[in-house]
């Protein structure tokens, strides 16, 4: 299998001043994600999920294990030239404007001229941030700001983008645009590692998900296979007659083998009721 990250055994402590013990944030986590895999880590805070991306950025130095990306090792510094990264807090220039912002990472990365100009067009209409491009960072929403970090992520066409909490602090409509973003990496083949305290959105993006608590990996799997009840099955059906429910429990009941759990209307998440009632309501 390709793989686009590999942690292999990662042990990372800290020293707080003031504290005698080691902290042990990362305790012996290994993560593999292949080609073009969506990925999400998911944890309480103080897990260790943000320690585990700076490894594998070569932003910090791990005291155990190996981080590697495409093959090569963290701690080289051109192991991160396919790389886009958003950090949990990024923190960018409120003088500037959309447009500027990502002109100056997009020079850092190399970038000059025609090029640049083309390519920082397509990231704003990318992002949904044509028309407020040339207004001041200092005036943009956190949902906005959220949205050219994603942008500024992308300047350099990566393989592999990482994302801490990329929807931290967004409301649901900002959140479901940078959900669609993140599928739209996905149909283009990018590889992307995400940690999110927005579970339905991790559930919806991710091919694969970790949860890591207290520094280790606890469960690890396909998102299909760790959330399917095994001993159940659901059966939706649309218009259905009381009567016809009535039947259905009688089945059940005469056929003795299985117990019918519930049978009522399902929910809808506070999520979706919350789009359809703001955004996606239509004037009438
Ligand atoms: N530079 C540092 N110095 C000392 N301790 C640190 C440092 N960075 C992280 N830690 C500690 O390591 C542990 C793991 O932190 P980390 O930021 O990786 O967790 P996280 O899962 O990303 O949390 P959150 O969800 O709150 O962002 C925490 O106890 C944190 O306080």
């Amino acid at each position: 299998m390709d793989l686009a990250v590999e942690i292999k055994d990662l042990v990372k402590q800290f020293r707080p001043a003031g504290r005698k013990e080691p902290l042990l944030a990362v305790d012996r986590v290994s993560i593999n994600i292949a080609l073009g895999e969506v990925y999400g880590l998911i944890g309480p805070n103080g897990s260790g999920k943000s320690t585990t991306m700076k490894a594998l950025l070569g932003l910090v130095q791990p005291d155990a294990g190996v981080c590697r990306i495409f093959g090569n090792d963290s701690m080289r510094v051109d192991s991160r030239q396919d790389v886009g990264f958003l950090p949990e807090n990024p923190y960018f220039y409120k003088h500037l404007s959309g447009s500027e912002t990502l002109r100056f990472y997009g020079k850092l990365c190399g970038l000059r001229g025609a090029k640049l100009e083309a390519r920082v067009k397509e990231l704003l209409a990318l992002v949904d941030l044509m028309e407020a491009g040339n207004r001041r960072l200092g005036g943009y929403s956190k949902g906005m700001l959220q949205r050219i970090g994603l942008a500024q992520a992308l300047i350099q066409e990566p393989r592999l983008v990482i994302l801490d909490e990329p929807t931290a602090g967004v409301d649901p409509v900002g959140s479901r645009q940078i959900r669609d973003l993140i599928l739209d990496l996905k149909q283009r083949g990018i590889t992307v590692f995400l940690c999110s305290h927005l579970l339905e959105q991790v559930q919806e993006v991710c091919d694969r998900v970790g949860i890591i608590f207290r520094g280790r990996m606890v469960k690890e799997g396909p998102i299909d296979e760790l959330l399917a009840v095994e001993d159940q099955t659901e059966i939706v059906l649309r218009d259905a007659s009381p009567e016809l429910v009535a039947k259905v429990r009688e089945l059940v009941a005469a056929e003795g083998s299985a117990e019918l759990l519930r049978a009522g209307r399902p929910r809808t998440t506070l999520e979706r009721l919350f789009l359809q009632e703001t955004v996606d309501r239509r004037e009438p």
